[in-house]
């Protein structure tokens, strides 16, 4: 039975249990962020952007989506194990779940990940969350235009980044489509194609500073 006709049975499913322990439960209706990232080591950037979006874009619940590897990044992560391990410890909060759906679902590009998604959960509303850093670079990535165009982006200021991303083609694109950040709380029920900045207090951890520290043993080059 796909997953779209589960999540609607919590008897079958449990209440926090997902199908073969790949996603989380959801009902139809429920809006879930979905923050997808390398997590190489998850830290407190990320589990204070989680706690924002949560507010600021008044989602039920957040799914972290630890990638099996980010497509345009040469070297490899630590072994998903040691990071999804790391997450788990890093953000402990009733209404955010740790998850590997890609490495289930075999994909890697996020427009193929939230195509999946969408058709297994139907019903479910998805954000798509990433930082100003993520938005700058969006264009790169495979079929931006049709993330931009099916799921409804929230992004949220990084230190050294707002500028870039305020400039990037992505938000010159798609500026006839951008939420103000005093409406972002419609963000998760808008019509796609539709985006929305926030200016939320900023905090300056990155996984590149603590893997440049040695602090993070999971590392390893391949
Ligand atoms: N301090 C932060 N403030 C805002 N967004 C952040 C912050 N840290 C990470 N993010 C966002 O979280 C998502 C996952 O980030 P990622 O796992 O790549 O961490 P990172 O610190 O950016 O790693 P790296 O330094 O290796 O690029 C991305 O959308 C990224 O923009
Ligand atoms: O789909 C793409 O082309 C693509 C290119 C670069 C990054 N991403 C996704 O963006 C998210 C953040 O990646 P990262 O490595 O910066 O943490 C993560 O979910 C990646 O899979 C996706």
């Amino acid at each position: 039975m796909p997953f779209g006709q589960l999540i609607d049975r919590p008897d079958i499913l449990g209440p926090t249990v997902g199908m073969n322990g790949v996603f989380p439960y959801a009902r139809p209706g429920q809006t879930i962020g979905l923050l997808g990232g390398s997590f190489d080591p998850a830290h407190a950037g990320h589990a204070h952007i989680t706690r924002e979006a949560l507010k600021r874009f008044g989602l039920d619940r957040v799914w972290w989506m630890v990638s099996p590897g980010n497509p345009l990044k040469v070297q490899g992560p630590a072994p998903l194990d040691q990071r999804m391990q790391r997450a788990r410890e890093v953000m402990q909060h009733p209404r955010v779940e740790i998850t590997d759906i890609e490495a289930h679902l075999g994909t890697r590009y996020t427009a193929e990940t939230l195509q999946a998604l969408q058709m297994q959960c139907r019903g479910v509303r998805f954000v798509w969350l990433m930082g100003a850093d993520n938005l700058a670079q969006m264009h790169l990535w495979k079929d931006w235009r049709w993330i931009m165009d099916n799921v409804p982006v929230g992004v949220l200021a990084r230190p050294g980044d707002r500028i870039s991303a305020r400039m990037s083609r992505a938000a010159k694109v798609y500026a006839p489509y951008r939420i103000a950040g005093r409406m972002s709380h419609v963000l998760a029920q808008a019509q796609s194609p539709a985006w929305c900045f926030v200016n939320v207090p900023m905090v300056a951890h990155s996984s590149t500073a603590i893997r440049k520290s040695g602090k993070w043993s999971g590392f390893q080059t391949c």
